[in-house]
């Protein structure tokens, strides 16, 4: 799991995990946290003003050889907030419709309450599974 900082990437790991969000602390570093699943890029929908920064981010990463043929989820985080970007608009930002020959999703996602979370994850899994059927044997990066 990837994304800028405050995206909500601590936040989404609690609640997925323990069902409770708790006060987290920016993560320093490297700006990944580790999950089962892989794959998956979160977005501050709040942050306009870096949309572009996370467009830049998450092309190198998807254009990194690794990720080749690897499914794509992202999480536009922070929709209950108001003024926030709405997926449609984070897909523009990130350049998701550019995407060539890539399976992708995004999900607007509220981490606090856990709002779309595993509507998300549900679509990852049920992907994977469709391209492992379909013979896929590369399905994205071990290091996600
Ligand atoms: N309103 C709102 N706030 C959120 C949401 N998700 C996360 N936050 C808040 O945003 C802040 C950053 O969340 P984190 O989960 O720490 O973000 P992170 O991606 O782990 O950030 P780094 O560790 O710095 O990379 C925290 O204050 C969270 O409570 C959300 O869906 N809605
Ligand atoms: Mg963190």
């Amino acid at each position: 799991m990837l994304g800028l900082d405050a995206a909500g990437k601590t936040t989404i790991l609690y609640k997925l995990h323990i069902g409770e969000v708790l006060s987290t602390v920016p993560t320093i570093g490297f700006n990944v946290e580790k999950v089962q699943y892989k794959n998956i890029y979160v977005v501050d929908s709040l942050d306009r003003e870096r949309i572009g920064k996370a467009k830049q981010e998450f092309q190198a990463i998807i254009n990194d050889p690794f990720m080749r043929n690897s499914v794509v989820l992202v999480f536009a985080n922070k929709q209950d907030m108001k003024g926030a970007m709405t997926p449609m608009e984070v897909c523009e930002g990130l350049g998701l419709f550019d995407l060539k020959n890539r399976k992708w999703h995004i999900q607007g996602t509220c981490a606090l309450r856990g709002d779309g979370l595993y509507e998300g994850l549900d679509w990852l899994a049920g992907t994977l599974k469709e391209m492992k059927a379909a013979g896929y044997s590369s399905l994205g990066s071990s290091s996600f």
